[in-house]
């Protein structure tokens, strides 16, 4: 299948929400509630999540969704609920197939909760299962720093079609990366990207536009002829990967240039494009699962750019086993001539081998 028409679908509906939380931003709507998790939730989560359903509910209405969000909290804060609805009825994408292909603006605030609602698929290994992460990296879009609007398709525990829209990532796929991106990134010219992938069909990046699909270019993972040269990504968050794990990793490697830190998904894309070449997330707390709208976009972009991704155990994301990543053990992403040799060192250091 070519799933073209779930990857417009897919794109078109990112970049709204992406409209929506640069709006968010911008305005410094910034109402945040606090999840039993004590992770933040803002008005740009509810409101990209309830944008991307309206769309795919618009298309595909007996797909499934997996949504991180869900709407119990604003149905007991009224105020935060009508904030949201002031801003999601507005957003508008200047784009001719806007209204038929994502649908107009929502009926109503009940409409936008019910919406939001529908995120709540168990997930699983069969039929057709969307992905959705409305802002990924909450901390990172609070702190102006990088942030994902992730959207992936599985089908039968496979992801087929993946799109990450990242605002404050720079356009041209070749900037280095460096340690000032993860936060104060104003929303300035030349930022802010879209990737893509379908399966078997390469990935792509373009600029993440407010109207139409700019022109799309190919993206690869880059040769990396000696590891020591190694530019590798990790998490700012020091509760969500092991900086420990990742710095004796990287000295078994021979690296001796620091990580670069990063929030959300924005570095599977980097690393996709050969901004970066190695994502590492080793799990710092034994009994986390990693929720698969954290990873499902990600992993087809670089593995369509030419790149592993498994976890500590060698073993490739397995996104069937309904809304986290129950059968694997952290994230281990690398362009396919190194990946072996990272992941030794990833087993030597965690004691796998
Ligand atoms: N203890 C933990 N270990 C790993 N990931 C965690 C975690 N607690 C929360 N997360 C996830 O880490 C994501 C952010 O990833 P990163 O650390 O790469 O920026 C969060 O996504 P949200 O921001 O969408 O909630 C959240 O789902
Ligand atoms: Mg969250
Ligand atoms: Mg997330
Ligand atoms: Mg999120």
């Amino acid at each position: 299948m070519s799933y073209s028409q779930e990857l417009k679908v897919a794109q078109l509906a990112v970049q709204r929400a992406a409209i929506l939380t640069k709006k968010v931003f911008k305005e410094k709507a910034k109402g945040t509630l606090s999840k039993d998790d004590k992770s933040p939730v803002t008005i740009g989560d509810f409101g990209a999540q309830a944008l991307i359903i309206q769309a795919i509910r618009k298309n595909f209405p007996s797909d499934e969704i997996v949504g991180e969000e869900e709407a119990s909290s604003l149905r007991d804060n009224k105020d935060l609920s009508s904030q949201i609805w002031d801003l999601v009825k507005e957003v508008r994408l200047e784009h001719p197939d806007s209204d038929s292909l994502l649908g107009g603006s929502l009926s109503s605030e009940d409409a936008m909760l019910e919406a939001i609602d529908q995120g709540s698929s168990a997930g699983g290994g069969k039929g057709r299962i969307w992905a959705l992460d409305p802002i990924d990296g909450t901390k990172g879009f609070l702190r102006g720093g990088q942030y994902a609007v992730c959207l992936a398709l599985i089908v039968d525990g496979d992801v087929r079609v993946g799109v990450l829209g990242c605002p404050n990532l720079p356009v041209d796929d070749t900037t280095a990366l460096n340690e000032d991106m993860g936060a104060n990134q104003t929303d300035q010219e030349g930022m802010g990207v879209l990737f893509a992938a379908v399966q078997g069909q390469g990935a792509t990046s373009q600029p993440l536009s407010t109207s139409s699909l700019g022109p799309s270019k190919s993206i690869h993972m880059r040769p990396v002829p000696d590891i020591a040269q190694a530019v590798f990504c990790e998490s700012v968050e020091a509760g969500h990967s092991s900086k420990g794990d990742n710095a004796a990793i990287a000295g078994k490697l021979g690296i001796t240039s620091k990580p670069v830190q990063m929030d959300s998904q924005a570095k599977y894309g980097s690393i996709a494009r050969g901004a970066g070449d190695l994502y590492l997330r080793l799990p710092v707390r034994k009994d986390y699962q990693e929720k698969i709208w954290d990873h499902a976009a990600g992993d087809l972009i670089v593995r369509e750019a030419g790149g592993v991704v498994t976890d500590a155990n060698g073993k490739r994301l397995d996104f069937s086993q309904g809304r986290t990543l129950k059968n694997n053990k952290g994230v281990v992403a690398a362009p396919e001539a190194i990946h072996a040799k990272v992941l030794k060192a990833v087993q030597e250091v965690l004691g796998l081998r």
